[in-house]
Formats: structure tokens, sequence, C-alpha cells
């Protein structure tokens, strides 16, 4: 590209930092002045008192009170709407666009021209910048040079032939690379991407994004989509592109808190965590699967489970079946088996057990479990009112007048003179202070013994459901039970059984309380038990559902596939998308790992070629040697490492060989850990979804005798797959298990 034109977009490019420097500094001054206002609203609210001196005064007070949280509400609003836009503007101005598009409208053959970036500029009607997310930006990701594109701008289609693609490398608003792509070149920056160093944090890809993944970022069409793809070939990235993309087509109303984004664990959470604020998109709310079902049953601390340790148990809990079973149980106890205990007024029964059942059993209701219970309590509130007039005479408030502090004495004597009256004031308010916590526990149906009800669905379970299809014996599972007790005595469950235990609540409570959000966005979805999903789509049936997975990397073995989807989503389209283009990995690292993973008709494609993976025994006299000579250079680069082992007990055996080395490094075993040092070990369950530019697999014979289960392959895949550049497998000896099977010429081995 000769000098001349680089000036003329460098001129251009000055003149748009500029334009985007003044809209920075005059949205600098609006935030400030805005702030300042939010600031007094605040004060003023604050100072707002209910006047309640009588119901107008209450009323109109609470009025102004309500109009001024509405104007806070505008104004915060406002407030993070010039924020996110400064966000973006900061980012402009280092890096305004990174591509241009020159086009002929065919229908009106006019030549036009867009610069694209992460976000859109005007000024005086010109279009400087136009948004990666705006439809005519397809042609970016669409079109090479020569294409006629078609695209739905509004509600039409229209046709475009690109005649100009060109990609821009900036740093600083400075101009760095240039090139005008075409057809044979494809996309040099991507491969320049793709060789650097890999990062702690993720960023957004969207100068680089390729066609295949746009079109799934854009399709808005299908009520539910599935990326299904192989390792490293940009599920995430699609996924956050794709949450970006429709909070920017669906802005009217789409709110950033209407859509819940799961993620395999809280390292990777961390991982993904600035891709949309860089993007001008704060606030989406992430979770975790676990953490989600903690915050719902807040009384019990969960046991999280290790992958490998996989039974035969787990696989029921996790199973459609058991879902099934505890549909079929809820529908059991609108006529029987519900265990009730006595509500008490300390050490009195005021309404039995038996009576509680008597009156279940007398409602005739056609509803849900929860509607039953629902007339139950409203029942059971009107007999309280019944309990409360009948106690007015009773011993216990005799005993409780005797008992009455001056202080209140002296107030009741103020509002009546007259003594009846005064007493009959006083027993009302000893009544209704007494019943008021009988009241909040009926409410909160606490008349109902949920942790007994849950072992009691337990044992039911051989009853409901075929544990012989799981080959789980009756006994077997009556143990269990034992242990599910024992850890309950203690306030503790199991992962599995927290999800059980709260799915059986919200049979018995409802779903009507829960939040409504318009999409449910599902990382590594193959990692949801299908007993999960079927909750899930429960509590949220009408939003909809963006999922991504790979079934090679189901190391938590949970059975979920496209059929079991299909089954969950009944009558629900489900578009299903396939990436098969390995962006993380080198051909060489793909060619060994593939090998552990069932790929069917699909085939990885790689991109990126460097040196085959090296197998390193660990009985070899010169391992440690070995070791430290591939990976010191490494380090001195700045690459990070990471090895990764199956469970997090197989930490502990290459903590031995990391002293011997004598390296400083961090060892991870828990996902509330802040992942920071240059060399990490950490169980494969914490590095879902993560990347490295140097993988240690650690798979010594007594790592692997320690995982049960006969289908590890998957770990083993997903561990592989972590590695961009290099990949180090380390196995006790030539006879490895790991090894058998793999073609040799795949890997290299160090002697
Ligand atoms: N179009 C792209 N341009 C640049 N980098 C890309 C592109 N697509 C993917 N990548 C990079 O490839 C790597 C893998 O992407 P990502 O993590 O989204 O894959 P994935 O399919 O979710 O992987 P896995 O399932 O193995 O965790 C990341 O470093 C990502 O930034």
């Amino acid at each position: 590209m000769n000098n001349k034109t680089i000036q003329e977009e460098q001129a251009r490019m000055d003149k748009v930092i500029a334009i985007i420097t003044a809209e920075a500094d005059q949205l600098k001054s609006e935030y400030t002045t805005k702030l300042e206002i939010q600031k007094q609203l605040l004060k003023q609210s604050s100072e707002i008192r209910i006047n309640n001196s009588s119901s107008e005064a209450m009323w109109e007070t609470s009025g102004e009170l309500r109009e001024f949280e509405q104007n806070l509400t505008i104004k915060s609003s406002e407030l993070i709407q010039v924020q996110n836009r400064r966000t973006v503007l900061e980012k402009m101005q280092e890096d305004p666009y990174f591509g241009r598009i020159d086009y002929q409208n065919l229908a009106y053959s006019e030549e036009e021209q867009i610069y694209v970036g992460i976000g859109s500029l005007f000024e005086d009607n010109e279009n400087y910048i136009v948004d990666w997310r705006a439809p005519i930006s397809a042609l970016y990701y669409e079109g090479n040079v020569g294409d006629t594109v078609k695209l739905r701008i509004g509600d039409r289609f229209q046709a475009f032939e690109v005649d100009l693609k060109r990609q821009f490398r900036v740093q600083a608003g400075k101009i760095v690379g240039m090139i005008d792509t075409d057809n044979v070149m494809g996309d040099p920056y991507l491969m320049e991407v793709l060789e650097a160093g890999s990062s702690s944090l993720m960023g957004p890809v969207v100068a680089t994004l390729q066609k295949e993944q746009n079109r799934i970022v854009r399709d808005t069409q299908s009520r539910n989509v599935l990326i299904q793809g192989v390792a490293g070939s940009g599920k995430t990235v699609v996924m956050m592109q794709k949450i970006a993309y429709l909070l920017y087509a669906f802005r009217a109303h789409l709110k950033t808190d209407e859509i819940l984004l799961f993620s395999p664990n809280r390292i990777f959470q961390a991982y993904i965590s600035q891709v949309l604020p860089s993007l001008g998109e704060w606030d989406v709310e992430g979770n975790t699967f676990p953490q989600f079902i903690q915050q719902r049953v807040t009384n019990f601390k969960m046991i999280p489970n290790e992958v490998g340790e996989n039974t035969a148990i787990q696989n029921v809990k996790g199973s459609s079946a058991f879902y099934g079973a505890l549909e079929r149980y809820s529908q059991l106890l609108k006529n029987k088996y519900l265990l009730f205990r006595n509500i008490m007024r300390e050490d009195d029964v005021l309404i039995s057990k038996e009576e509680i059942q008597e009156i279940y059993s007398s409602i005739d209701s056609k509803g849900t479990l929860a509607a039953k219970l629902e007339i139950l309590r409203a029942r059971l509130l009107q007999r309280l009112d019944e309990l409360r007039v009948s106690s007015l005479d009773a011993d216990w408030v005799d005993d409780a007048l005797q008992h009455y502090d001056t202080d209140s004495l002296h107030r009741f004597e103020s509002q009546s003179h007259n003594i009846v009256k005064m007493e009959s004031y006083m027993r009302q308010q000893i009544v209704s202070d007494a019943f008021k916590p009988i009241e909040h526990r009926v409410n909160s149906q606490a008349h109902i013994r949920y942790r007994a009800q849950y072992l009691h669905f337990l044992k039911s379970i051989p009853n409901l459901m075929n544990l012989e299809s799981f080959h789980v014996s009756t006994e077997e599972w009556s143990d269990h039970i034992g242990d599910v007790r024992e850890e309950m005595r203690k306030n503790r469950f199991y992962y599995y059984d927290m999800t059980t235990y709260y799915a059986l609540l919200l049979q018995m409570k409802g779903m009507m309380t829960q939040k409504s959000y318009q999409y449910i966005c599902i990382d590594e979805v193959q990692d949801f038990t299908p007993f999960q999903m079927r909750l899930l789509k429960k509590l949220y049936p009408r939003a909809r559902y963006v999922m991504a997975g790979d079934l090679n990397q189901n190391i938590w073995q949970n059975r979920l596939d496209y059929d079991v989807l299909k089954n969950i989503f009944e009558e629900e389209e489900i578009k299903r998308h396939l990436l098969l283009t390995s962006y993380r990995s080198t051909k060489e690292v793909m060619a060994f790992a593939d090998q552990f993973a069932i790929l069917d008709d699909q085939e990885t494609k790689p991109i990126r070629s460097r040196e085959k993976p090296e197998v390193l025994f660990r009985e070899s006299q010169t391992f440690t040697k070995d070791l430290k000579e591939r990976l010191d250079e490494r380090v001195a680069r700045g690459e990070r490492i990471a090895f990764l082992t199956p469970t997090s007990a197989g930490i502990d055996k290459v903590v031995s060989f990391l002293d011997e080395w004598g390296v400083d490094y961090q060892t991870i075993y828990t996902d509330d850990t802040i992942m920071n040092k240059q060399i990490v070990a950490m169980p494969i369950g914490l590095a879902k979804g993560l990347e490295f530019d140097v993988v240690v697999g650690v798979g010594t014979d007594e790592i692997i005798a320690s995982i049960a289960g006969s289908n590890n392959q998957q770990i083993w895949y997903t561990i592989f797959s972590r590695a961009m550049h290099q990949l180090y497998l380390i196995t006790s000896n030539k006879d490895s298990k790991l090894l058998q099977g793999i073609d040799p010429e795949t890997y290299k081995i160090v002697e």
C-alpha cells in the first residue's frame, strides 16, 4: 500500500479522534453535572419523612417520595448511559475503527463507504464510524471484494457489492498496519491475533470475528440457539458478542439485567468479565449454576463435587427420569405423604399436625401442589384468626396481663380511662403480639417439614423410577440416603441434592416469584445435567435460550445431548450451529487432542502450526532437567503455563516437581481464587473455558488410577485443548494407558 493512502487514512483518523475527544470532553462535564444532581436528589430523598399525622398528609408525602424515587431511577439510568458511552469513547480514542468497506447498493448504484468500530460516531449528519452491530456493518464480516451480499436493512433485503475491504491495526491513535484484503489472503490480522500470547482476561473479538461466527451473533430469528463446536472454535467469543449484539439490536426493549449468563465457574467468570464492559455494556448478571442454587437455598452449605468422582448415584440425580420422578412425587403429595409439623405457641400446640392434615385433605383442588398448599396456608390463617379470638381469655393471657410493665400500662391508660375497655385493648395486644410470629411462620409454610420431606422423596425413588437402568441397587440407594441425612444434620448438602431440594421446594411453593429474564445464556451447556436444564426451563419458560457447548468436553459426564435438549424444549425451536475451526490451538495440539474425542463426522480445522506435543516420563532420570529446559525459556518469554490435572488431588502430585524445579507458581483448588501467577497448577474443572500459551497435562499412573469411571477421554481432551501454542504431557513411563492407541506420529517422546 502506498504512503499517500496511509497518510490520507491517518489524516482522516486524526480528524475522527478529534471529534471523539470533543464528545468525550463534553460527556465528562455532562457526567459531573448529572452526578451532582443525582447526589442532591439522594440527599433530598433521605430528608423526606412520611408524615403520619393524617391520611391525606401521609398520602401526599409518600407520593412525593415515589416521585423522587422515579426521578432518581431515571437520573441513574441516564448516568449509566453516559458512563457506558464514555467507556466506548475512551477505547475509540486509542483505536477508533478497525475496518473500512467501500460498497455499492445495487438498487441505487450508489458508491458508499463506511468505517466500522466498536461504537458509532456522528457529527453534523455525517457518519464517521458505524457500530459493528449496525445492519450495514455485516458487510465487513460477510463480504469479500467482488462479493454480492444480501442484507436485511429495516424490513427488507437489499443487495450490496463489496468493492474494498480494508483492515487497520491501530495503536494509540496511529495506524501501524493497514491491509486491503481479498478472498485469497483470508484474514491476515486474525493470524496475528492468534499468534499473540494468551491473556488472563478475554477481550472483545469484533475486528476479526469470522463469517460463520458473525452469522450466529446476528441470528435473532431463532427462538433458542445451540452453538456447538470443537474446542477453541470461539463458542464463548460468539456467546459474548451475541449478548452485546442483542443489547444493541433490541436496545428499546431489552435491558442488561434481563439477561442471565451462566458460566462454568468463577475463574472463568472473571476471565470473561471485561468483554461486555469494554463494548460499553455493563451489568449483565453472571452466575455459575452452583452459585445460583446456593443463593436460593441459604440455610445449607454446598459440598461441591469433583471431576472424576462421578458415581452412578450422581447420574441418577442428574437425569431427566429423576426430574420426572420429582414431578410425579409432587402429584402424590397432593393426596398423601405430606409431612406436617404442629403449629405451636411456645410449648402449646395451637394447630396439631393431624388437624393440618385434616384441613389439607378436605381441600378439593384441581391445580398444582403449590396451589393446594396455598389454599392450606389461607385456611390455616383463618384458623389462627379463630384461635386468636378464643385466646383472649386464656390463662397465658391472664398471666401476661399480670406482668405488664408500667410504661405500657400508661400507654393504654392514655387510650382509654375505662378500665374494662383498657383491659380488652391489652388482651388484644398480648394475643396479637404472640400470634404475629406464628402467622409469619404459616405464611412461610413452616408447618411443612421440608427436610424430612426431601428424605422421604429420596426414599420413594425406588418406587418412582427404575434405578437398575442406572446400575444402582436399592441397597446402595438406601445407604446413600444415610449419607445425605448425615450431611443434612450438619446443614450441608451435596451439590446435586441441593439442586433437587430446591426443585422440590419450588414444587411446593410455586414458580411465581421468579424474576423474569428475556435471555438465558449458558456457556459450557454440556456441564449441565438434564435435571438442571429441566429445572431452568421450568423456572424461566418464556425466556429465549442461547446455549454453547461441546459434548467432547463433558468432563462431568452429564449426558446432556441435543436429543435430551429437544425433549426438554418440547415444541420449541432450537437452532443448531456448528463451529469446526479451532482458533485456539495449533494443528499439532489438535491432532493429538482429537484422538481423545468422539468427533463423528466433524473434523477440527485448526489454522496455525507449531511444534508437536512432547511427552515426558516422570520415572525418567532426567525428568526434572528435561522439564526445566523446556519451560525456563518459555517462562523468560512471559508465556503463561498451566499444569492441569483431572482432579484437585492430582495437584498435590504436581507440587512435588514444581518444587524440584524451584519455580514460582500458584496452586488453585477452589474457584474463588484469583489467578495471578504466570505458572499455575489447577484441576481441569476450574480451567474450563480457559486457555494458556503452554499446557502441561499431568497423567501419571497414580493420577489416572484416582479417577473413577471408565470414560475419561473427555477429561483429557479438555485438558489438552486448553493449550494455544505448546502441549506437554507427563506420564509415568512409556507404557502409560494414556498413550495406548495414540498415533506415535502425533507426539514426540523426550528421552
Ligand atoms: N474470530 C476470532 N478472532 C480472534 N480470535 C478468536 C476468534 N474466534 C476465537 N478466537 C480466539 O480463540 C480462542 C478460543 O475461543 P473461545 O474460548 O471462544 O472458544 P470455545 O469454543 O469457547 O472454546 P472451549 O469450548 O474449548 O472452551 C480465544 O482465544 C478466542 O479469543
